[in-house]
């Protein structure tokens, strides 16, 4: 059914179509199929151009005899022998075009033909096409020109500038002599001049200055009728979407990386999450978008409704516009920079553990194990900042799970503590046994941050937590983890360990693509985050503190999230995106439609202390975070939930099925270590930021990195001091049966919001219930906006919720709307 917004005034019209007739759906599927077959001729004859003109190239005249040969031949099929790799047609093309008309200034043709394969079969556009076209056009003529006056002056192949190119240096110099290349350069000059001052590049990235979508959409109709459209073609999966995050990032500062270690390895989780279930969000059927200007008269007809297509639209407001810029609303955002973060000396670290520490502990190992009736025919030490990492080459015919039920007797015999087993090595045949050094090395957080590996990590939510035994820098991408439970006894650094996810995050990430929920029931350790309330911080719209310590608080928080991330499931399946990356690609394109959709930023919810929460809550948390982690990551919610108590009645059965990836610092018992792990060794931890992270089947040992108070104090200083949004991003406020008793539904309009008034007025003046004419016109956030809606229509002035689409406004004039605004 057709959904028309009209308008008296002059501003955009937007028309959507939902055509369910087959005939359409034919037509287009036949299109499509043309599309396709033409896309392979044009690409077919690039290929056959380029073959044509390299064999030629090398080949030189070997061909020119045969080509000359009649067509009839060909058809008669007589024997022509050619060199050309192209075969017969090959040479004729290229003789065509290197000895009849233009000559090697031809070959521009190869890219149009590919770059026209490209639009045509796959609507993606690298390159303007028209624009290439003229270019090609000139570029193609000028060329033989030049190269013709090279040819005719020099006495050079007359291939270089073709037949045209000979023949017209010719005449010009039969004419004005010499002073012909100065006309043909005069020429070229005025060209380019002309063309490139008419028909600036697009630009191909954000500008700070491009009004925003939302502008674009309201910008004045153009005298022919033509505007600003945005795409809703959710018909059309577009193959060309290609999610870079470097888009979102484009705007940071580059901090001058530390060159700490760089030939390390990042981690990719991707295989190990594949087997996760996402929903996938299913795509409307052929939703097509169209547009209509409106008639002078709002009441009059519409009698013409022309269907362009939505791509082209999109290419003309980025061009004109350029692509759309989330960080625009705070362009002069400066990412926290290294120094605020302590300098260590870096060079004493490195010399923690002796040659003799090192001999003693490799005697000893080999004493244990000879005890037990084991050979070693060979052992390595690798230096970690926490532990030593001796690998063992045991001899022939001895068992693996011999030497690894000897945890205990090796860690009694050595007289250390955190000794592990490790069992094999991931690809190797070594058995690894991890052995704490007698004086550790600690960390600094300057040392992560700094490093080129993290700084240069181009992942969504980029997370540095500290190093591996070997010293490797660790970098996680969280969004692929994709949520993180986090387990250690009290004073192992736990606390540490959540401030150096926040902080690594907060080091790559604009405010504008990443907000935290953070809930801290200790009510202390996430406070220091207070400052970024306004840049970085999410709540609900009614809270106090963005902080959540409340646990009461924290269900509809929860809930909130959950109705978030049914609201973004919603924008997803109307865009006909699968996940976050997509959708916030497409929107910066400017082919979504700022009124219905919003650029999404990744949300980080951090639990500090679940234990507390189920203690006090039970199932009412549970039941959400469990929703969340099942759900959330595709589209951009992520959940890091820590806890002192790793038992089983809070990291339920449910909780822990829907969180691959773990950690754990120490921890007091092999059964807590198995609880949050499913393995042992969290016990054998040695404190101190020391820590096993398991995602799927394999478990790391890695050492945090130090951040203190003061350095997270700075940062946030430096965040909160710089100029932040009018609020903390506003969370939707959950519906009334999950706020436990908070009433919503039915709208109680004697407690009306103040801009009520102001409200109405607006949707019945443009006769548009949308929530985004009201946070835009009345500067409001999102939630505010939306409850206002909710009470226009709990006052009858604008219809029910109907997906996307702006609601209908039942109240046709002012007048009307002040009778009812008084009886209100
Ligand atoms: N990565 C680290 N490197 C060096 N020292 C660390 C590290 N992490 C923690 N520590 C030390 O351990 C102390 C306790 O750490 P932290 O406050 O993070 O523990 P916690 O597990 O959060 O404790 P709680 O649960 O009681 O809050 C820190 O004050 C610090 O001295």
């Amino acid at each position: 059914m057709a959904k028309k917004i009209t308008s008296p005034s002059n501003t955009l019209q937007l028309n959507f179509e939902k055509d369910s007739n087959k005939e359409s759906v034919k037509r287009s599927e036949l299109s499509g199929r043309i599309r396709l077959i033409v896309a392979s001729f044009l690409f077919l004859t690039s290929i056959l151009l380029a073959v044509a003109f390299a064999s030629s190239f090398f080949m030189g005249v070997a061909d020119q005899s045969e080509v000359e040969r009649s067509t009839l031949d060909v058809i008669e099929g007589s024997d022509i022998p050619v060199k050309n790799l192209a075969g017969l047609l090959g040479a004729k093309i290229a003789h065509f075009f290197l000895f009849r008309t233009f000559g090697w200034s031809s070959v521009l043709l190869i890219p149009l033909f590919l770059l026209s394969a490209l639009k045509v079969g796959f609507r993606k556009e690298i390159y303007s096409v028209d624009r290439l076209s003229w270019q090609v056009l000139f570029y193609v003529i000028w060329g033989s020109l030049v190269a013709g006056f090279l040819s005719y002056q020099l006495d050079l192949p007359h291939s270089l500038g073709g037949g045209v190119g000979f023949f017209l240096n010719e005449k010009l110099h039969q004419l004005i002599g010499y002073m012909s290349i100065f006309v043909i350069l005069f020429a070229g000059l005025v060209f380019m001049i002309l063309f490139y001052q008419l028909n600036p590049k697009p630009k191909a990235s954000a500008v700070p200055d491009a009004p925003s979508a939302d502008e674009a959409a309201q910008m004045p109709l153009v005298p022919n009728g033509e505007d600003a459209l945005f795409e809703e073609d959710l018909f059309d999966e577009d193959p060309s979407i290609h999610v870079d995050n470097d888009d979102l990032e484009k705007f940071r500062p580059i901090v001058p990386p530390l060159k700490v270690n760089s030939d390390v390895e990042e981690l990719d989780l991707d295989e190990e999450l594949a087997t996760q279930d996402v929903p996938e969000v299913p795509v409307e059927e052929d939703l097509t978008f169209t547009y209509k200007v409106a008639e002078v008269d709002p009441n009059a007809p519409v009698e013409e409704v022309e269907e362009l297509t939505t791509e082209t639209k999109a290419n003309d407001l980025v061009a004109q516009f350029g692509l759309y810029d989330p960080t625009a609303d705070l362009p002069k955002y400066q990412y926290p920079t290294l120094d605020l973060l302590k300098e260590y000396d870096v060079k004493n670290q490195t010399t923690q553990v002796t040659m003799d520490e090192l001999k003693e502990n490799k005697e000893k190992i080999v004493e244990t194990l000879q005890y037990y009736g084991i050979g070693i025919s060979k052992i390595e030490a690798t230096i970690g900042p926490t532990v030593t990492l001796y690998e063992i080459v045991p001899k022939a015919g001895v068992r693996v799970s011999k030497i690894t039920s000897l945890e205990d007797d090796l860690s009694l015999s050595l007289a250390a503590m955190g000794v592990r087993i490790i069992g094999q090595m991931p690809g190797k045949n070594t058995i690894g046994i991890e052995v704490a050094n007698k004086n550790r090395e600690m960390v600094p957080v300057r040392a992560v941050i700094g490093s080129e590996k993290f700084q240069k990590s181009n992942f969504d939510l980029p997370v540095t937590l500290g190093k591996t035994i070997s010293n490797e820098i660790f970098v996680a991408d969280l969004a692929k983890m994709p949520h993180l439970l986090m387990a250690g006894a009290t004073g192992q650094g736990k606390s540490v360990g959540l401030n150096m996810l926040l902080t690594s995050l907060i080091y790559k990430k604009h405010p504008a693509t990443l907000k935290f929920v953070l809930v801290d029931p200790k009510k202390v350790e996430l406070s220091l985050f207070n400052k970024l309330e306004r840049h970085f911080l999410a709540c609900l719209p009614d809270s106090e503190e963005a902080i959540i310590t409340d646990t009461k608080k924290v269900v509809s928080t929860l809930n909130s999230l959950c109705k978030e991330m049914d609201l973004r499931y919603d924008k997803l399946k109307d865009a006909g995106c699968r996940n976050i990356k997509e959708y916030n690609q497409k929107f910066i394109n400017r082919r979504l439609n700022p009124n219905d959709h919003d650029f999404m930023p990744y949300i980080v919810l951090v639990i500090d202390e679940l234990a507390d929460l189920m203690l006090t809550a039970g199932k009412e948390v549970e039941h959400p975070i469990a929703r969340l982690a099942q759900l959330a990551r595709a589209i951009g919610i992520h959940l890091v939930v820590a806890t002192q108590r790793p038992s089983v009645n809070v990291i339920t059965g449910t909780i822990k099925a829907n969180f691959p990836a773990r950690l754990s610092f120490k921890v007091m018992s092999k059964i807590d270590s198995r609880t949050i792990l499913d393995a042992g060794g969290a016990d054998q931890l040695v404190g101190q930021g020391d820590m096993l992270l398991s995602m799927g089947s394999e478990v790391i040992r890695l050492q945090c990195a130090f951040v203190d108070t003061p350095e997270v104090e700075e940062i946030c200083e430096f965040i909160g001091n710089q100029q932040g949004y009018a609020s903390a991003y506003l969370l939707p406020e959950p519906d009334s049966e999950e706020t436990g008793g908070q009433e919503r539904g039915d709208m109680d309009l004697s407690n009306r919001d103040s801009f009520f008034d102001e409200a109405a007025r607006l949707v019945v003046m443009h006769q548009q219930g949308s929530t985004s004419l009201i946070q835009r016109k009345l500067k409001l956030g999102y939630n505010r906006a939306g409850r206002l809606i909710d009470q226009l229509e709990a006052a009858g002035i604008v219809g029910s919720f109907g997906g996307s689409k702006a609601r209908d406004v039942l109240v046709k004039s002012e007048t009307e709307l002040e009778e009812i605004l008084r009886n209100l």
